[in-house]
Formats: C-alpha cells, structure tokens, sequence
C-alpha cells in the first residue's frame, strides 16, 4: 500500500499567467494538499473518495478527475502492450474545489504519481506532466500547467514548454513568506478564464513582457526587490477583481502592513500575499482572517515554497 500527497499550489504568482507556479505548504508542517491511497485489491478496480471536501465533488465516480486519471493511464499502459494492475484508489480530499489553490491538480498529480509507482515506474516524468496537463485542460477548459508542474515537481517552475521539457524550476527566495487567504467561497477556473478578453492592447503586451522578463532575471540574479516590484498582473487581475470580496481595499492593507506583493492565487479567490519575514506575515494573515473570509469554511495559512513537491507519506 502507498500513499501519495500532492501539495497545493499557486499558480501565475500574477506576472506570469498560465507560466509561472510555485507549490506551498504551510509552515506549521500541516498537510494542504489531497493524498492518494493505492493498494492491491480482489477485484480489477474500486474507487472511493473520502475527506471534508468530498460533498463538493461530483457524485459519479466517472466524473471524478481521479477515475478519470485512472482510465488515462490505463489506456496509455496498453498502448505499451502493459496491462494496468487489480487496485484500489482512495481520494482523500483535503482540498477545497474551485479554490485557486490547485485543489483539481492535487487530486490528479497523486493519482497519477501513485498509480505510476505502483506499477514501478513505466512512464518518465514529462510524460507523466504531459497526461497531468491534458487531464486539468479538461476540467478548465485549455491546458495549463502552472498548477500541476509545481504540485508534482516542487519549488517554483516556469512553463518553458520546449526541447522535450514542459516546465524548468526557477531559482526563488526560500525567504520569502506566503500568506494564502481562502475566503471560503467557490470561484470556478473555466468561468475565471471566460471572461479574460480575447485579446491585448499593444501597451499590455509590452507591459506584460517587461514585467515577466524582469521578474526572471531578478530570480536569476537574487535582486529580490526588483522580483517583488515586477509581480504585476495586466492579464487576468484586472478582469478577475471583480471576484473576489473587496480585493482592492484588502489587496492595499496588505501593501500597507509590509507584504512586497499582494495578487490572486490561480483564478482565485484565494489571494496571496509575500512577506519578507514571519513578523510581517503574522500581521498580513491577522489582517486577512479578520477581513478577507466570507465563512468558517476560509482559512488563512502562512506557507512557504514547498521544494519537494508530490511525495509518499511515511
Ligand atoms: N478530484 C477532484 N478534485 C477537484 N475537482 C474535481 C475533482 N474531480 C472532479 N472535479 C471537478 O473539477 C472542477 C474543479 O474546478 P476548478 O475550478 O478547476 O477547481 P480548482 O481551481 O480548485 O482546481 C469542479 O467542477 C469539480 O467538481
Ligand atoms: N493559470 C490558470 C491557473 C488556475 O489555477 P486554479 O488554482 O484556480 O485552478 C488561470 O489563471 O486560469
């Protein structure tokens, strides 16, 4: 029996829309991620899904992404004249859906991690990104992979997509403090990508390059000033904002109490805030608990980068 965590993610880290993604966990040591239970079974496959978030999840088991992961790998299994082993998957769902917190990636990530060590191995690591990423477009409607190329492979990566490689880990500031407010209320992905606009003015695209080409560079270069400055978004926050309970007031409280760069957790409406040390971070996340929570399903964590990324649990 193994069981596999898939940590939760957050994805754009706002100047880098659907290229930018950096896996989190809480510096508490708590688990916010979903874990996959694989073990041998008498028949050819069961599927159970367990946890507090289970109730938002469809009831057809064939609509649950994991089931869907399942089907996936057997049939590229096949396709390698292997057959997939009798098993029992076990989806303990610790994620809130429609978050912004990567809650679909986790569930597919510690799928396909799981089933793939449980058959020792048959498939490569862009391989495996590869069936992680079609499997997410189908929930939001296009692949990306800023979520489940963090969440399976750790730290920070950015979406190079070429030469054979999907994402490259870029270099971050371990430093850095993450404060993530959930407000607690459901923002689905594929509608936070539907009303984007189809296209850019000329001084957006010049902006947006500016911003993702300096932002790397300052990585590159340990300038973490300039890394902070640069985290600007001309592409989804503008037009997402209007999602989240009271953004720009909350987003400028937190500016006001030290953080370095405040913006929206994938497609929200999780909002993230970087501070530079745990003093600044406490105050951030006293602040976001009073203020950014809807109800007692929020939650605010103070989280770090999380290096491993998707991992087997003791
Ligand atoms: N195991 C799963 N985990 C999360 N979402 C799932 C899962 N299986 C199916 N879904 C569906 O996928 C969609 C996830 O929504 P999305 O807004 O993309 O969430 P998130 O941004 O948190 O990944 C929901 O409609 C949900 O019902
Ligand atoms: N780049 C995507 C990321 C969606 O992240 P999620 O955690 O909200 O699923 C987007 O911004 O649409």
């Amino acid at each position: 029996m193994l069981r596999i965590y898939a940590p939760a993610s957050s994805a754009n880290i706002s100047v880098g829309f659907d290229t930018l993604g950096a896996a989190i966990s809480p510096i508490d040591g708590s688990l916010l991620g979903d874990v996959i239970q694989i073990e041998d079974c008498a028949t050819q496959f069961e599927f159970e899904s367990v946890g507090y978030f289970v109730r938002k999840l469809p009831k057809e088991p064939q609509k649950n992404i994991v089931y869907q992961a399942y089907v996936l790998f057997s049939e590229r299994l096949k396709l390698r004249n292997q057959l997939v082993k009798p098993l029992r998957l076990t989806l303990e769902k610790n994620m809130p859906i429609g978050s912004g917190l990567g809650s679909s990636a986790c569930s597919i990530v510690a799928a396909l991690v799981a089933l793939n060590q449980f058959h020792q191995d048959p498939f490569s690591d862009m391989e495996l990104l590869e069936m992680m990423g079609g499997l997410e477009g189908r929930i939001s409607g296009s692949i990306h992979y800023d979520n489940v190329a963090p969440c399976y492979m750790g730290g920070v990566q950015f979406m190079v997509q070429s030469l054979g490689s999907i994402c490259q880990r870029l270099p971050f500031f371990d430093n850095w403090y993450w404060v993530l407010a959930y407000p607690g209320i459901e923002v689905s992905t594929a509608e936070a990508r539907a009303i984007l606009p189809k296209s850019y003015t000329r001084q957006d695209v010049i902006s947006h390059g500016r911003y993702l080409g300096s932002f790397v560079h300052a990585c590159h270069t340990h300038q973490e000033n300039l890394a902070a400055v640069m985290m600007k978004d001309v592409i989804a926050e503008p037009y997402r904002q209007q999602l989240l309970p009271n953004f720009a007031e909350v987003k400028q409280a937190a500016q006001d109490l030290g953080a370095l760069a405040t913006g929206i957790s994938g497609s929200g409406p999780t909002m993230f805030s970087i501070a530079p040390d745990l003093t600044i971070a406490t105050k951030v996340a006293d602040y976001l608990e009073k203020h950014y929570l809807q109800n007692n399903e929020g939650f605010v964590h103070i989280c770090k980068v999380d290096n491993q990324g998707a991992r087997q649990l003791g």
